[in-house]
């Protein structure tokens, strides 16, 4: 049996198993994340997220895909463990730090009139990584990929490609609705130009300091929201003139918005929401027979 809380960013889902109550096998991490994720036989979501001590910062994030796969950092995750460890009081401030496996992020957090509940969460993300070799992708170690264009079933898309501790390649289009998110994604995601897969995002420049975006994450699909990703296509809009710096940027995701930065000093800043579905005390299928 194991205590449990699922939450979503924008309808970006994981289930947040807190450490500092349940101890987990290095070894399980993987398929317990596959087997918490599971729609049918699980709780359901788009990954497993583990909220634990850390030795050089407040506290500690690390991230598991749906298909098990253990990602550098997460956005929607990111809020979300914002405000349970505030709520639950693994954190005594209201701005902290979080180490993840893709660096240090600073998170702050605003409360509810009652002073209760985090409403709304901003999360320092740090400087997106603009260099091939940083993505990680194929290339030139020490150039960067603007507007590269690369061919998937005879059609050529342009691609601006980085890292914001986790790798995205990021496509401008027309018109998102037609955006070739279930087509393209899922062969980008696996390309042998990255090789550690790749998270695959869409968008289309709206009015002013607005954009539309889907995503095709890696290792779990399509998503309702990517905060990582979110950050990624306004750093790309910037680095190809479709935006400024300094300027907040809402991105329109299936989820919902976030509002992102780009501060001149290079950080990106991310501001959304993040919210509890439910507790409670998950039987691991073992246990079940
Ligand atoms: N699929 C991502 C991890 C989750 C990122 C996303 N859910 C976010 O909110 O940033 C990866 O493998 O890098």
């Amino acid at each position: 049996m194991m205590k449990f809380t699922k939450m979503h960013g924008l309808g970006n889902s994981y289930i947040y198993i807190n450490l500092f109550e349940e101890s987990l096998k290095e070894e399980d991490l993987s398929e317990l994340a596959i087997e918490l994720s599971d729609k049918n036989t699980g709780i359901g979501s788009d990954g497993m997220i583990l909220i634990g001590p850390s030795n050089n910062q407040d506290i500690q994030m690390r991230v598991f895909n749906a298909d098990g796969s253990e990602a550098k950092n997460c956005g929607n995750g990111l809020r979300c463990v914002a405000k349970l460890a505030f709520e639950k009081n693994l954190v005594i401030k209201k701005e902290f730090t979080v180490e993840t496996l893709g660096g240090p992020v600073k998170a702050s957090v605003e409360l509810s009139e009652d002073g209760q509940q985090v409403k709304l969460i901003s999360v320092d993300m740090g400087p997106p990584r603009l260099l091939k070799k940083d993505v990680p992708m194929e290339g030139k170690p020490d150039s960067k990929t603007i507007e590269e264009a690369v061919e998937v079933s005879g059609t050529t898309y342009y691609m601006t490609a980085l890292s914001m501790g986790n790798p995205h390649a990021v496509f401008f289009v027309d018109e998102i609705e037609t955006a070739p998110v279930e087509r393209v994604g899922p062969i980008l995601e696996k390309h042998n130009m990255f090789p550690e897969s790749a998270n695959i995002e869409f968008v289309e420049m709206a009015a002013e300091g607005n954009m539309h975006f889907r995503v095709w994450e890696r290792g779990s699909g399509v998503t309702q929201a990517c905060g990582t990703g979110a950050c990624a296509a306004v750093a790309a809009a910037i680095l190809t003139g479709r935006a400024q710096k300094d300027i907040d940027v809402t991105v329109h995701l299936l989820g919902g918005d976030l509002r992102i930065r780009w501060e001149e000093d290079g950080n990106i800043w991310m501001t959304g929401p993040a919210e509890i579905i439910c507790e409670g005390v998950y039987i691991r299928k073992e246990q079940r027979k």
